[in-house]
């Protein structure tokens, strides 16, 4: 019989900070809309989308936000993470052919509750900012 008591999932620090980056595809695109039904025009018709604010088709702004929550169950805290919160801004389109790097910044650690509150944002590979907000998971003690 083991008195070890079980190790808990470590909790990040304030100022650690993780990033993962990917070229958006047509693919990623038209997968993005079949999952969610998302078939807006400014995503899918070219046609359509020409005449519209951005002169082209665009990603849909979830796809981008789906970077960061990649980020945050893969990279920090990692995997097991559970989604709370994320407010989140489009600041400028996200073209098919961009690649995308999204970043997580540690802010706040809550230790009692075991809640975490980060900077979230997403650049192009001009270093333009193309999203920007901000999460709060909870690091479940096991699991
Ligand atoms: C439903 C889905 O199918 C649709 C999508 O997914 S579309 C894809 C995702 N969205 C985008 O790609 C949009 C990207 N955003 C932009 O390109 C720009 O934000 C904009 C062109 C929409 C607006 O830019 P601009 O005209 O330059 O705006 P200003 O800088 O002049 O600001 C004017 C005020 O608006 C505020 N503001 C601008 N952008 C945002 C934003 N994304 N969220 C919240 N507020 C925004 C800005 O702060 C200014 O406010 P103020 O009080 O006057 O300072």
């Amino acid at each position: 019989m083991s008195t070890q008591e079980p190790t808990q999932n470590p909790l990040p620090r304030v100022g650690e900070t993780a990033q993962m980056s990917r070229t958006v595809t047509e693919t990623d695109v038209v997968l993005f809309a079949g999952v969610t039904g998302d078939m807006n025009p400014a995503h899918m018709d070219a046609v359509a989308a020409a005449a519209g604010p951005f002169g082209g088709r665009v990603a849909h702004g979830m796809l981008t936000a789906g970077l960061v929550s990649a980020v945050l169950a893969m990279r920090l805290p990692g995997p097991g993470t559970i989604y709370l919160t994320q407010s989140l801004r489009f600041v400028r389109p996200v073209r098919i052919g961009d690649t995308v790097t999204a970043r997580v910044e540690v802010v706040e650690v809550m230790e009692r509750r075991r809640r975490v509150r980060l900077a979230t944002t997403a650049t192009n590979q001009d270093g333009e900012t193309v999203l920007d907000g901000e999460a709060v998971v909870m690091v479940p003690a096991a699991g």
